[in-house]
């Protein structure tokens, strides 16, 4: 069967977004990747003039390839929208990321952009994150001893490897996967995380997502971030609504 797959599904529609001369977020990872394909695809029929700012040096290269006019984060006044995948989200638009390895740069990027859209399938969507193990970027001097203060606080930490070696990302910096399940308040988990010297971020994106593109079978949902008002602002804090 040769039918497009939910993630390509997300892709596509996250490009409708996107508009002549802007500045976009370049996400890392195999949705991202559809999501430059078709943007590349773009820029050839209609000659746009797109600029990105990638998330990895993997997203670079490809970006390049595609047409994107590739800037860094020093460079530009402001990202107009970051196109980027997860590895799962839950009702409230939470996030983790970084299965690739990517979640320093991505938090960095999804913090100065505008607007920021998430692409998924729906494999991804979870009542409550962390079937995935929570990626936690650390400097390769302390790891040792982080992952000793991870493992007492019950969060058993598992140093990522390629092969043989030791996984080191973009900032040649280690993670470690650790399993958040037993925790359920993630905001002060995060908080506890990044107070210990040495982790450098952690793959949770709570608060930064305002559109989840969630292919499902031949359709897309949207997955909108309400916008609180006086009457409902308590009640729709960090509460999401499907629009179609
Ligand atoms: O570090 C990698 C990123 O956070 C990816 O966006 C995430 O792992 C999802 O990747 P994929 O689209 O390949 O499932």
């Amino acid at each position: 069967m040769n039918s497009i797959s939910e993630k390509e599904l997300a892709a596509i529609e996250a490009v409708k977004f996107i508009k002549n001369n802007m500045t976009i977020g370049l996400g890392t990872g195999s949705t991202a990747a559809y999501m430059i394909t078709h943007l590349g695809e773009r820029i050839k029929k209609e000659g746009l003039i797109i600029y990105g700012v990638p998330t990895s040096e993997a997203t670079e290269k490809f970006a390049l390839k595609n047409g994107i006019k590739i800037l860094s984060l020093e460079e530009v006044k402001k990202i107009d929208i970051t196109i980027d995948g997860a590895d799962e989200f839950d009702t409230y638009l939470q996030l983790i990321k970084g299965g690739g390895g990517a979640l320093l740069r991505e938090k960095i990027i999804a913090s100065n952009s505008e607007f920021n859209i998430i692409i998924a399938d729906s494999g991804k969507q979870v009542s409550r994150l962390g079937a995935f193990r929570l990626p936690i970027e650390t400097v390769p001097f302390a790891t040792k001893k982080i992952a000793d203060q991870l493992h007492q606080k019950g969060l058993d930490p598992i140093l990522r490897k390629k092969g043989e070696t030791v996984f080191s990302t973009d900032e040649k910096n280690y993670i470690l996967d650790v399993n958040i399940l037993p925790f359920y308040n993630l905001e002060s988990l995060n908080q506890e995380l990044i107070a210990i010297p040495g982790i450098v971020e952690t793959g949770l994106f709570l608060t930064t997502t305002d559109l989840v593109l969630m292919g499902k079978g031949s359709k897309v949902i949207h997955f909108k971030k309400n916008k609180p008002n006086k009457k409902n602002r308590k009640t729709l804090i960090n509460s999401a609504l499907i629009i179609c």
